[in-house]
């Protein structure tokens, strides 16, 4: 399976993104540019972390108007993986792919540390390596990670099960300790915290490598590196 990792004027976690996958995962993996508009000869999109476009406007706000956004959407709409970690969340949401929005921290302060988190759904895709209500240590860097739905979309989320990631901790005010969703098809997951940050022991934490590893297994792919 090949991975498409989008490129935007800004990102910044692009490079660590392929690391993971080529160097740790041996995956393939390409980056493509944000006015690539055609995705059809990849497997899986990973929109990465950063600054797209600044954050002006609202971090994603202008990134989900780029070409790629359009092949994104259709990839989606055909059933195929897309993630999206940090700003790649933003993106998700800014482009109606997921529900809700990422607001400023409550603090109003850039947070940059490790974060506990417990895996709420073993049953997607993505996270079929976790145990259920398993507790994980991710790095999280975010200004806008104060993820923000209403009532009506929370009791959606929360019926459906597609909250996946819970903060045990809550670093930033997110609406019930919500650190990833996925969308109601299965096939679309967004995050604040940085797996591919925490996929080799010398980086403080391997528990990103269940995502990847989900993923890959589920794709009918050998995992090299659990
Ligand atoms: N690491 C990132 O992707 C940063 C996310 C985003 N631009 C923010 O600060 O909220």
């Amino acid at each position: 399976m090949i991975f498409a990792v989008p490129v935007f004027p800004g990102s910044n976690c692009d490079h660590d993104m392929v690391n993971a996958l080529r160097d740790v995962l041996h995956a393939q993996a390409e980056l493509v540019p944000a006015t690539t508009s055609d995705l059809s000869t990849y497997d899986a999109v990973i929109l990465p972390g950063g600054f797209s476009y600044g954050d002006y406007l609202r971090s994603g706000a202008i990134a989900r108007f780029a070409p790629v956004m359009t092949a994104v959407q259709a990839f989606a709409a055909a059933g195929k993986p897309v993630m999206g970690i940090c700003n790649g969340f933003q993106i998700l949401t800014e482009a109606g792919l997921l529900p809700g929005a990422l607001q400023a921290n409550r603090s109003a302060k850039f947070i940059c540390q490790t974060s506990e988190l417990i895996v709420r759904n073993t049953q997607t895709q993505f996270t079929t390596t976790y145990t259920e209500n398993q507790h994980i240590q991710l790095p999280i860097a975010h200004g806008e990670g104060n993820y923000y739905c209403d009532a009506a979309t929370l009791a959606e989320l929360q019926a459906h099960h597609q909250i996946v990631f819970e903060y045990a901790d809550n670093p930033n005010g997110s609406v019930a300790n919500i650190a990833g969703i996925i969308n109601r098809a299965g096939n679309v997951l967004g995050m604040m915290p940085h797996p591919e940050r925490a996929v080799e022991a010398i980086l403080g934490s391997i528990d990103g490598l269940g995502l990847f590893n989900s993923l890959l297994t589920n794709q009918g792919q050998e995992v090299t590196h659990a």
